[in-house]
């Protein structure tokens, strides 16, 4: 079984906002009694929400459908602001997307006209990154990505999961603290999903990030995540913040030594409850 120990925290020394280094041990994001609400009030996605989600693990947020995870990332990536309470970066206010916090959605969002290694670039050049440096790191992510074959390619020639690779080194390349992924994987088949899931597992390794995974998945949320926040059916309320002990801090290159894991079992069964009462309003 092949295992990966987890590094502590100290070993992670690239990370800094514009320049200036952070406490790796602060929780960077707090989300500070939340309520979103839309069309005047008339629908409450997010309810009185307040969780803190701490430096260099990936905290998944999973719930029944239109429970308001996405709009909890969108509101972190500062794409939206909280009707009520706060959400704050390092104490201070988010107030609008930053390069600190870069964002993968599910929808492949590539740029036709430019070139695999192109797009790449594509944000740090408005960064402002020298050229030979834009290139290093393209190419340092591309690799990671497993796409350094593809550097001279056009998005039109891929695959949707290349896509979204190409997507996820783009965003990675820009050096933000912390990586969104909005149900990433979403629109892939089972085979590349699974394969793109082991990826992030190794960017997790390598690359340090705190990452927020939104997704439906509860196979997914186990096997990528530290932490598992559970919502409610809307309005969004967190229902369970749950720690995924039974991994004892490791983390699994191959999904199926996962699976074989004692405590695995009881995780995906106990999600898979608080997933039916959910959508059914059952107790059992
Ligand atoms: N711009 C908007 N205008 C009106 N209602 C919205 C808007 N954005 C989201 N909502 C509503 O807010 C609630 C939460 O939506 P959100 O997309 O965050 O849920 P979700 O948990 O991500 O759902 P899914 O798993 O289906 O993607 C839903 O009822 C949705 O209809």
């Amino acid at each position: 079984m092949k295992l990966v120990e987890p590094r502590h925290p100290a070993a992670f020394d690239n990370n800094s906002i514009a320049g200036q280094s952070y406490n790796q041990l602060e929780a960077p994001i707090c989300v500070d009694r939340v309520t979103k609400e839309y069309l005047g009030g008339r629908r409450t996605a997010l309810d009185a929400v307040s969780v803190d989600i701490n430096a260099n693990q990936v905290t998944a947020l999973i719930g029944p459908s239109g429970c308001g995870k996405t709009t909890l990332l969108r509101l972190i990536a500062g794409l939206e602001y909280p009707t009520y309470g706060d959400v704050k970066m390092h104490g201070k206010s988010i107030r609008g997307p930053g390069p600190e916090r870069g964002m993968v959605f599910q929808a492949y969002t590539s740029f036709p006209w430019l070139t695999v290694a192109e797009n790449v670039a594509r944000g740090m050049k408005i960064q402002g990154v020298p050229k030979k440096e834009q290139q290093e790191r393209a190419e340092h992510f591309l690799r990671l990505v497993h796409l350094e074959e593809f550097a001279r390619s056009y998005p039109i020639e891929l695959s949707g999961g290349m896509k979204q690779r190409v997507a996820i080194a783009r965003a990675l390349a820009q050096n933000p603290e912390v990586l969104l992924l909005d149900e990433p994987f979403g629109a892939l088949d089972a085979q590349v999903t699974w394969e793109m899931e082991e990826m992030v597992v190794e960017i997790i390794e390598r690359e340090a990030k705190t990452i927020i995974l939104v997704t439906h998945d509860i196979q997914e949320a186990i096997y990528l995540a530290d932490r598992i926040i559970f919502f409610t059916r809307q309005p969004g309320r967190i229902k369970a913040d749950l720690q995924m002990d039974f991994k004892n801090g490791r983390r699994f290159l191959k999904k199926e030594d996962l699976l074989a894991e004692p405590g695995y079992l009881d995780m995906e069964k106990q999600l898979y409850s608080m997933m039916r009462e959910e959508i059914k309003g059952q107790t059992s």
